[in-house]
């Protein structure tokens, strides 16, 4: 292997490259593992407001993390703090679902669906059965590696880090994936959150757009409604008891089939399924796996045969330099979006590829929170009306001890059992 400067490399082993873009928890950037030659993401996150640098919690959970492993979940390879922030070591992807849905070049056949879903379901399936959920499934968090493997990204992140600032750009998009429940601030959550946001995923690889762009979390709800009718109790007894759970007024379901033209009848069934208010009586994970949609004609497409975008994250420039900013390769990944919609539902009728602007993106995540004491019209933008940020919902607590118990046992020192 070239000999390389050491003051180029990250805990004595990884060679950074270019940056490959900004997320959530802070920097991602290619690397060289000098120990393997491998090409791996680090995603290294700030940890600037703990004083006490990586807290236990952290340390310990992430060690959970770097036990999953499964064909459909990123691998994480390795973590370890360095210079006050934590670097976690990944796989490197090539690509990712969002960058495939909105490639006007890609033809994505029922078959081709068929097969990212599986894939996603799969993901998921997996990391539920160890008690881990997603919580913040969307598609620029599914990895499209260079065989077409689809895996999931940011397992657990969201209930490790928290969700530091996501008020301005992030948390925009992360909504339109977010269940029922977690809109009227239920605190007890479990699996059926993840089910809601691969639901929407799934309607978003039919449409060729987000399925359901609320502008603030009562937009979201509003625009839920539209699509499937506003929720009676007995359809889901427990609404009325969520902590912001608000009156809304009755809106009937259009029929599914008007919002999904050209999806299966298989199709349709299976995303009714996922799409149930109830997360009681929504469909898990296993079971949609099970559902005849994946055994019916025509079958999921081969991981290998699936459509790709062309490559977007040649290295270029070998060295990372940290002044010189991000190296853009194609246009920035938020511009890229679909912007939501102040109005209401639109069913089909959304463009591809408008662009967003910042003061729009700060305008809409405003209207978070809002005061929910009246019974609410639909469709109603109340961004202007909001100060707080969001609360966060939490894990339940049988799903924390469970997953306490499995760390101590194995829990040394929190460093040497980064390694
Ligand atoms: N394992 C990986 N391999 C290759 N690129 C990656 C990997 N993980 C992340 N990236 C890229 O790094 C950039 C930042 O990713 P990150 O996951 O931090 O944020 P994001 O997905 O853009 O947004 P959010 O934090 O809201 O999920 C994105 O362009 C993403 O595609």
């Amino acid at each position: 292997m070239a000999e390389v400067d050491p003051s180029k490399k990250v805990a004595d082993r990884y060679l950074k490259r270019e940056v490959l873009g900004e997320g959530t928890y802070g920097v991602v950037y290619k690397a060289i593992d000098t120990k393997t030659g491998q090409t791996v993401a680090i995603k290294k996150i700030r940890l600037g407001k703990q004083k006490e640098g990586v807290n236990f919690t952290a340390l310990r959970e992430i060690k959970l993390l770097k036990e999953l492993k499964d064909p459909n979940i990123i691998e994480l390879i390795d973590a370890f703090p360095h210079k006050g922030n934590l670097h976690l070591v990944f796989e490197f992807m090539e690509t990712d679902l969002e960058a495939v849905i909105r490639d006007r070049n890609i033809f994505l056949s029922p078959a081709d669906i068929k097969s990212f879903l599986q894939m996603t379901l799969k993901g998921l399936a997996y990391c539920h059965k160890k008690w881990v959920l997603h919580r913040d499934m969307k598609p620029n968090n599914l990895l499209i590696g260079p065989n077409g493997q689809l895996k999931l990204a940011d397992f657990g992140l969201a209930r490790i880090f928290g969700s530091p600032d996501r008020r301005f750009t992030h948390q925009v998009f992360a909504r339109w994936y977010r269940a029922p429940e977690l809109l009227f601030g239920t605190k007890q959550y479990g699996s059926g959150v993840d089910v809601w946001a691969a639901a929407c995923i799934f309607a978003e690889l039919l449409l060729r757009r987000p399925f359901l762009q609320g502008s603030s979390d009562i937009d979201q709800l509003g625009k839920i409604f539209a699509a499937f009718g506003t929720p009676t109790s007995s359809q889901w007894p427990d609404m009325v008891y969520l902590p912001d759970y608000v009156e809304y007024q009755y809106v009937p379901a259009p029929p599914l089939r008007s919002l999904f033209l050209m999806a299966s009848d298989d199709a349709l069934d299976l995303l009714s399924k996922m799409f149930t208010y109830d997360p009681k009586a929504r469909i898990s994970v296993q079971q949609a796996l099970e559902h005849r949609y994946f055994s019916s004609a025509p079958l999921p497409t081969a991981p290998d045969k699936l459509p790709r975008p062309a490559p977007k994250r040649e290295s270029k420039n070998s060295e990372f330099n940290p002044h010189e900013g991000p190296t853009v390769l194609s246009p920035p990944r938020k511009s890229r979006r679909v912007m939501p919609q102040p109005e209401g539902f639109e069913g089909n009728t959304h463009q591809l590829d408008k662009h967003d602007d910042r003061g729009g993106e700060i305008r809409l995540a405003a209207g978070e929170n809002t005061s929910r004491n009246e019974p609410m019209p639909m469709s109603v933008d109340f961004s202007i009306f909001a100060t707080k940020p969001p609360n966060r919902p939490t894990i339940n607590s049988a799903d924390r001890t469970h997953l306490k118990r499995k760390l101590d046992l194995e829990f040394q020192h929190p460093e040497e059992s980064m390694r």
